[in-house]
């Protein structure tokens, strides 16, 4: 048997698919639990909206220091201190009646959140092979995804019946569940040990005799010595954080191919994002005039779009890598004429245009994740976590602006709540997304040019 044990890189990825999927019922626990918290907490719409907001910025903030700390610790680490974040997070959620308190506990599963995806992201390459990474990354979003399902009806069903405590204590114990089996199983890479093996000092014979899928390629990642300065030109990891860091930065933002991954997680994803979390089912309803069941509708579209799309495109860049950026633009087009249309239709939008809506808009979410794989052929090994967590910043921050945006400009028109929304207002609001699309394109073709030549100056090509 020439790859030793090939078995074991499935079954890491399922654990750590897992913990991603864990991560997300996390993250998004109180999407459908909004009047329980309320009641629970006895705080406003303000404040409750506060709790989503402080969670994504503080997943956001933390991107870059955790994909350093990825490079420094290593992958399942990270993972594991992230779950364990999250799993105080609920307990505190849990057990806690002050609103400064649970306040904190959002912070802390923002927290943990923000360590689970880029260390999963961080962790493939080493197992997988260059012409498998496309579709297991997509299968990783996926999956992942799937979590939000689990938070919004099975969740909603346990506090309801068994209350607030439990529901979140149940919560806590996946999280405990996903600690055991990543004490177990989880390997930054073959050779390296699960986290009770560096412990105890003892390496199992699986971890020794473990390879990757597809040895005898090429992987993914490729080793390149991380920045010679002055004072440090050797190839370990620097020692003063200050100058680590910037050096690092310069290097890692000198790449033009993790600037072209940065702007693509930027470009397609928002729109998606600001229709899922906040602004679709207000748009549906208070604009557009459909009733609570079509909106729903409307949304489990997207939901099933979205994974289609999945589906397509992870063979399809794997198969066609020199295509991969154009596939994706295209996507990008298609979204923007598909909103456009919808901004600048006159009157009441037709079910059949928002049917296409809903089908277009979602390819956001699984093109957002060719931008790892660009990442991933453009950014040394040494810097992978670095250059993973800085292209997850990418999206995550233009769909907050885009969000708090669009709900500044519905106050500013006096339609920021229920009782005032219109399909004019939303019209409006929603053409807040155009600089976004015009930048993030911009920077795309700038980018990708860089990109080539860079390319053809190093002699590389694309894997
Ligand atoms: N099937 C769509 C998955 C989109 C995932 C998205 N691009 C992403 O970056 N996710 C990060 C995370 O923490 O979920």
């Amino acid at each position: 048997m020439r790859n030793g044990r090939p078995l074991l890189p499935w079954v890491v990825w399922g654990v750590a698919v897992l913990a991603y999927a864990a991560a997300v019922v996390n993250r998004s626990s109180l999407a459908a639990l909004g009047p329980a918290t309320q009641e629970h907490f006895g705080i406003d719409a303000t404040t409750l909206s506060m709790f989503a907001m402080i969670q994504l910025i503080v997943y956001a903030g933390l991107q870059i220091p955790v994909g350093l700390l990825l490079d420094r610790f290593g992958a399942s680490s990270m993972l594991l201190t992230g779950t364990l974040l999250m799993v105080v997070g609920q307990v505190v959620m849990a057990t806690v009646s002050d609103v400064w308190l649970a306040i904190l506990a959002r912070v802390l599963v923002g927290a943990g959140d923000a360590c689970t995806f880029i260390s999963v992201m961080r962790m493939l390459p080493e197992w997988f092979s260059v012409r498998q990474l496309p579709v297991i990354s997509q299968f990783t979003g996926l999956i992942g995804q799937a979590g939000q399902l689990v938070s919004i009806t099975p969740l909603a069903l346990a506090v309801a019946s068994f209350g607030w405590a439990s529901g979140f204590l149940g919560v806590a114990g996946v999280g405990v569940l996903v600690l055991i089996l990543g004490c177990l199983v989880l390997r930054d890479r073959p050779g390296a040990g699960t986290v009770i093996e560096r412990m105890t000092g003892r390496l199992g014979r699986i971890s020794r005799t473990a390879r990757p899928l597809g040895a005898d390629e090429p992987t993914g990642a490729f080793t390149v010595p991380p920045p010679a300065t002055e004072m440090m030109p050797v190839v370990t990891a620097p020692r003063i954080p200050g100058l680590g860091f910037w050096a690092r930065a310069r290097r890692l933002l000198s790449i033009p191919g993790t600037r072209l991954a940065y702007w693509m997680h930027f470009t397609s994803p928002f729109a998606l994002n600001a229709f899922v979390l906040l602004w679709g089912t207000p748009f549906l309803t208070g604009g557009v005039g459909l009733d609570r069941a079509q909106a729903a509708g409307l949304l489990n579209l997207v939901i099933l779009s979205s994974m289609g799309a999945a589906l397509l495109l992870g063979p399809l860049s794997s198969r066609f890598v020199e295509r991969r950026v154009p596939m994706y633009v295209v996507i990008v087009f298609a979204i923007v004429a598909v909103w456009l249309t919808v901004i600048f239709w006159p009157g009441t939008p037709p079910m059949w245009l928002l049917v296409v809506l809903v089908v277009v808009m979602p390819l956001g979410g699984p093109a957002s994740m060719v931008a790892f794989e660009v990442s991933r052929s453009h950014t040394p090994r040494s810097f992978s976590g670095f250059g993973t967590g800085l292209v997850n910043t990418g999206g995550f921050t233009s769909s907050l602006i885009v969000i708090v945006l669009i709900g500044l400009v519905l106050d500013a028109l006096g339609a920021g709540s229920p009782e005032d929304y219109s399909l004019h207002a939303f019209q409006i609001a929603f053409t807040v997304q155009i600089p976004f699309w015009l930048l993030g394109l911009t920077m795309i073709f700038v980018e990708q040019h860089r990109t080539k030549r860079w390319m053809r100056e190093h002699g590389r090509r694309l894997r």
